[in-house]
């Protein structure tokens, strides 16, 4: 059992671009480094009955703006995953106010490969410790929680296509009789190997972002719990190890009073700072000495962290920290909060347990084995009942035993259990009815234990009938889950096009060296092709775009933020594949010398052959030319594998790297249908005419309307060789279909539009119209 209090880090968000910085210091001294914030009087406007301008916090280590997601990695997540897979239960939570950098800490940043968060790198590192301990069996299930207004929702369940949070499966908590908890409707889905956890949590981040939408925020309001789940056994033995492994994104900690939200969102907030003020509740109960009763059950998250806090676990609190000046006051609730979390201890215990099944065939196979250690010392077969004829012999001798008035007789019916134990029988019978201790009535009692002995023997029958049955429904059961998943892979492999050519990473150099194993330009290629593409990304698109949707989201796109991001990552990919092309001529280059330096020892090896038969005095055991290729051949090994295990993790990168883009992309067409969708409502307030018209029944003319109604980002100046500068050519080609638009120069208004009567054409070929004109006049080139 290993005893220890919560360990509280804290780790500071580099300041916003344009806020002032709050006043703070680090000291970084032994044993526990403290954080300094000072509050300027007239800043202090929360704190108007306490003067004080200075709070001092104590941290287990405090991480500065400068801090890299490894060395949070590294110092925070390793150690409690190391513990994690000795089979402890571990948890990470974040804790903070939104914005603070808690996501970014926990699931890491979408723009770069290095912002990979704690859970990508405690995935890459378990299945990496997982790979090179053979001494035992390993499974890992991940479970992935959402919990919003105190509803759980299970953001990995393949089988539902999420476009809203209620879509997924809703989570419940029950409670056993021992006062565990039990998630139902969570699934928990195998992982083998990091690729696959990684595909798990992109799943689950991007369910959590399409269930998303601008009413509700559901990021910053939302507690998640991505779990990680160890199982692992020693060949041969009936003890399992189960470990689990938390890893908690909570809701934003600001407090309701200060945000100034109303209607819904205040709901939704009252469900936050509710579920965070009895996780409050839970942590100063659990801080005060002689407390019997801790109020888990008050709310979703404490029930399910219950072992996390004060439980069997060990735990980590990451508190993330805005020092901007108007979030000051915020950060100092994250440290009060922080100092009493620190106070509670948890009693983390090796969580082993025997499992029934692989006991009773352990148990098995030792009767058998003494059975037939039991032959061979007696030489005789044993039956489970006394033979008739023996049954007689004992009754002889009991009798004449009895009947022997020399105390020094004894009865002696050999090293025989159920000799033994029949004449124990046989003389209890005689001791409580002495009169009527006949052979008569042994004989009854023997039959009546013979009854019973065939009515268990009949019971045995129906038990192992039901065994059976069992048996065939897990395994009718297992081979359905085994189609779901097939279905589900083939899918992903359809959608992914062709298929990886992938080096398995315990490969052998030797396998390696096989002509089917080159390395070349189309396995590093094929890497791009690799990442099995999740089946929901084609939802968000809502399927294919018209034309002139397409052509404003061509704009929108190249003007959104996230296009520098994709951008860099295309050249920051274009880079890796380039590497991994160099890699993998390298790595057939030395795979090559391998074999040529193969060939000349077997030449070598025949040539001195040769040379023994003609000459045999001459033969020598060692051969200096030999041991020399040989060394070159280990030398040319150790490259090789250097080069493959940066090829490897080549792969884990741009796998990653491409995750990272689709689901930025993703992002982009979110936005990009959130903003079109509220440009057509606002144009049907200012337009209701357009709309009421038989041919605009449902049309999004917003762009018609003028150019200061669409969002600043949208359609900027900056794109120089926009194909928009020339309108009667883009015009003609996005309007081939339309022989009316044809020949038109942009109309000026929207009334001189003609349209089709069609609604989706009529939207798409105003939005066309609209976008190009408020380019053109933003050029300057309107109405030219
Ligand atoms: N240490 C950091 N280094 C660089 N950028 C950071 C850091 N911390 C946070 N950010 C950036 O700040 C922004 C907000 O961070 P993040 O979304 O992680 O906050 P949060 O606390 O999870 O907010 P919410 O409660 O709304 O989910 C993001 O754009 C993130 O990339």
């Amino acid at each position: 059992m290993v005893k220890e209090t919560i360990r509280v880090y804290a780790r500071v968000k580099p300041p916003g671009r344009r806020q002032p910085a709050g006043s703070y210091s680090i000291d970084n001294e032994e044993p526990l480094p403290s954080l300094e914030i000072t509050v300027p009087r007239d800043l202090a406007d929360g704190f108007i009955n306490n003067k004080r301008e200075s709070y001092r916090f104590k941290f287990q280590k405090i991480f500065n703006q400068e801090a890299k997601q490894d060395v949070i990695f590294d110092s925070i997540a390793k150690p409690v995953a190391e513990c994690v897979l000795a089979g402890y239960n571990g948890t990470i939570f974040a804790y903070g106010q939104t914005g603070s950098g808690k996501t970014f800490t926990i699931t890491g940043g979408a723009e770069r490969y290095s912002d990979r968060g704690i859970i990508p790198r405690t995935l890459s590192y378990i299945f990496d410790q997982l790979q090179k301990d053979s001494s035992k069996v390993y499974t890992t299930h991940v479970s992935y929680l959402e919990i919003y207004n105190e509803c759980g929702y299970d953001l990995l369940d393949p089988r539902h296509e999420a476009s809203r949070m209620e879509d997924l499966p809703k989570v419940t908590i029950m409670e056993d009789s021992d006062q565990n908890i039990h998630l139902k409707n969570l699934s928990l889905q195998q992982a083998t190997n990091e690729e696959e956890a990684l595909n798990l949590l992109f799943l689950g981040d991007t369910n959590r972002m399409i269930a998303e939408t601008p009413m509700n925020q559901a990021s910053s309001r939302s507690h998640c719990i991505f779990t990680i789940h160890i199982s692992s056994k020693e060949p041969g033995s009936a003890t399992i190890r189960r470990s689990k492994m938390h890893l908690v994104d909570l809701a934003g900690s600001e407090r309701v009073g200060k945000t100034g939200i109303g209607g819904h969102l205040l709901t939704e907030a009252k469900y936050i700072n509710l579920s965070l003020h009895y996780l409050e509740q839970v942590i100063i109960a659990l801080a005060e000495k002689n407390r019997s009763h801790i109020p888990y059950r008050n709310s979703m998250m404490t029930s399910v962290l219950r072992d996390s806090l004060g439980g069997n676990c060990m735990t980590t609190m990451i508190a993330t920290l805005a020092m901007d000046k108007r979030n000051i006051d915020e950060s100092i609730s994250t440290c009060r909060f922080a100092q009493r979390v620190a106070l509670i201890k948890n009693e983390a215990v090796l969580n082993e347990e025997i499992d029934p099944r692989l006991m009773i065939i352990q148990l098995k196979k030792e009767i058998q084995d003494l059975k037939d250690e039991l032959v061979l010392v007696t030489g005789k077969q044993r039956t489970t009942e006394l033979s008739q004829e023996e049954l007689l012999q004992l009754d002889e001798l009991i009798e004449t035993f009895l009947k022997d008035n020399d105390p020094d007789s004894s009865l002696d019916v050999g090293a025989d259990m159920r000799k033994i134990k029949y004449c124990f029988i046989h003389m209890k019978q005689i001791i409580n009815h002495p009169m009527t201790s006949d052979k008569k009535l042994l004989s009854q009692d023997i039959s009546e234990e013979k009854n019973s002995n065939e009515e268990l023997e009949k019971l045995k029958g129906v038990l192992q009938q039901r065994d059976n049955e069992i048996n065939i429904l897990v395994t009718m059961l297992k081979k359905e889950k085994k189609k779901a998943r097939d279905a589900l892979s083939q899918l992903n492999a359809t959608s992914a096009g062709s298929k990886v050519l992938e080096q398995s990473p315990s490969m052998s150099l030797e396998e390696s060296q096989s002509p089917s194993r080159c390395f070349s330009l189309k396995e590093a290629k094929v890497f791009s092709s690799s990442v099995p593409r999740l089946p929901f990304l084609s939802r968000a698109t809502g399927g294919k775009m018209s034309l002139g949707r397409q052509e404003a989201f061509e704009v929108f796109k190249r003007d959104h933020a996230e296009s520098i991001t994709i951008e860099d990552n295309k050249q920051l990919l274009k880079q890796r594949f380039d590497e991994a092309k160099r890699l993998g001529e390298k790595l057939n280059e030395v795979r090559n010398k391998i074999n040529h330096l193969k060939g000349k020892i077997i030449q070598r090896q025949i040539q001195r052959a040769a040379l023994a038969v003609s000459n045999p005095a001459e033969e020598q055991t060692f051969d200096p030319a030999e041991e020399k290729l040989r060394m070159q051949i280990e030398e040319e090994k150790k490259s090789y594998k250097i080069a493959y295990s940066r090829f490897k993790g080549l792969k884990v990168e741009i796998e990653h790297l491409q995750l990272l883009m689709e689901k930025v992309k993703m992002k982009l067409q979110k936005d990009f249908e959130i903003w079109w969708s509220e440009e057509a409502k606002k144009f049907q307030q200012e337009k209701p005419e357009m709309v009421a018209s038989p041919n605009a029944a449902t049309v999004y003319p917003q762009f018609i309307r003028s150019s200061q109604h669409l969002s600043p980002n949208s359609f900027s100046d900056t794109n120089r060789d926009s194909p928009y500068e020339d309108p009667a050519v883009k015009i003609n080609s996005i309007t081939s279909g339309n022989p009316t638009l044809k020949t038109r120069t942009p109309p000026s208004s929207s009334t001189s539009i003609p349209l089709t009567g069609d609604s989706q054409a009529d939207a798409d070929i105003l939005a066309f119209i609209k976008a190009r004109q408020n380019i053109l006049q933003k050029k300057g080139l309107g109405n030219k």
